[in-house]
């Protein structure tokens, strides 16, 4: 694997003060494998408790707004995020695509605003099971990246000095049990890259691609092994240390 391995979880609106034992359980493992960069995005609310409770790994937002302050009621700006503690900001996740009407424009501006912030950032994009059925996947995805990905000087800085990332995640793969077969990863990915190259020159070589969509410890080897895969965005699996853990080992050479 060209790339230092990146597994993040994602707990989306799940998670309690009482979880932060199992981020402090994944975060003495993560320690093992400094192979691997392993990094959590919690919710809003946990930021800053991880933050303190965790040494080894990466905490991340999962969303941020366009602007960096304002009247946004019940928005969180990226400087918000790094003030809490966030060293990444998740964006054009699906369900904020879906439940948010987020555009690739929104998306884009919110990349740009999280690296003006100094955050590293993971792009979304991925396909439905209706795009897919119509051989549309790979032009849906490509169209994704090229409205989705962060521009300027700032943009060409983040992406040369490795802050970037995309998560291809197909919308019909997350939290449903069915995992894309990996020749469709791989030539998913390889359309990513294609694209990643034409939009920062070689640069885009350093762009990490990561896979997501019901990974598991069952299916994380062959997913990691996967020509272009260089992490995973894990949902459901990321909520315990037991389910993450065997993910991050997958990904990393230290000791189980
Ligand atoms: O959406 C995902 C991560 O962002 C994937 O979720 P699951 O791993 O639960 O399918």
């Amino acid at each position: 694997m060209p790339h230092r391995p990146y597994i993040v979880g994602n707990w989306k609106m799940n998670g309690s003060r009482a979880m932060l034992a199992e981020a402090r359980a994944i975060d003495r493992a993560a320690g093992r494998y400094p192979d691997v960069q392993v990094a959590l995005a919690p919710p809003f609310t946990l930021i800053g408790a991880l933050r303190e409770a965790v040494s080894a790994m990466g905490v991340g937002g999962q969303d941020c707004h366009v602007a960096a302050k304002g009247a946004h009621t019940g928005d969180v700006s990226a400087p918000m995020l790094v003030d809490t503690g966030a060293d990444f900001v998740i964006v054009g996740h699906s369900e904020r695509r879906k439940d948010h009407g987020e555009g690739d424009a929104v998306v884009k501006a919110k990349a740009e605003a999280a690296l003006a912030a100094g955050l590293g950032i993971i792009v979304c994009v991925g396909e439905t099971l209706d795009e897919r059925d119509a051989g549309k996947a790979e032009a849906v995805v490509s169209g994704q990246v090229d409205g989705s990905m962060p521009e300027g000087e700032a943009a060409n800085e983040a992406v040369a000095a490795g802050k970037v990332a995309v998560a291809y995640e197909p919308v019909w793969a997350i939290g449903t049990g069915r995992v894309a077969e990996v020749p469709d990863v791989i030539a998913m990915h390889a359309a990513i890259r294609a694209r990643l190259l034409a939009l920062y020159g070689d640069a885009g070589a350093k762009v990490r691609i990561l896979y997501g969509g019901s990974v598991n410890a069952g299916n994380a080897a062959e997913l990691l092994a996967a020509p272009g895969v260089s992490g995973a965005l894990v949902g459901g699996a990321s909520l315990t240390a037991e389910a993450f853990l065997p993910i991050v080992a997958a990904a990393g050479s230290g000791e189980a």
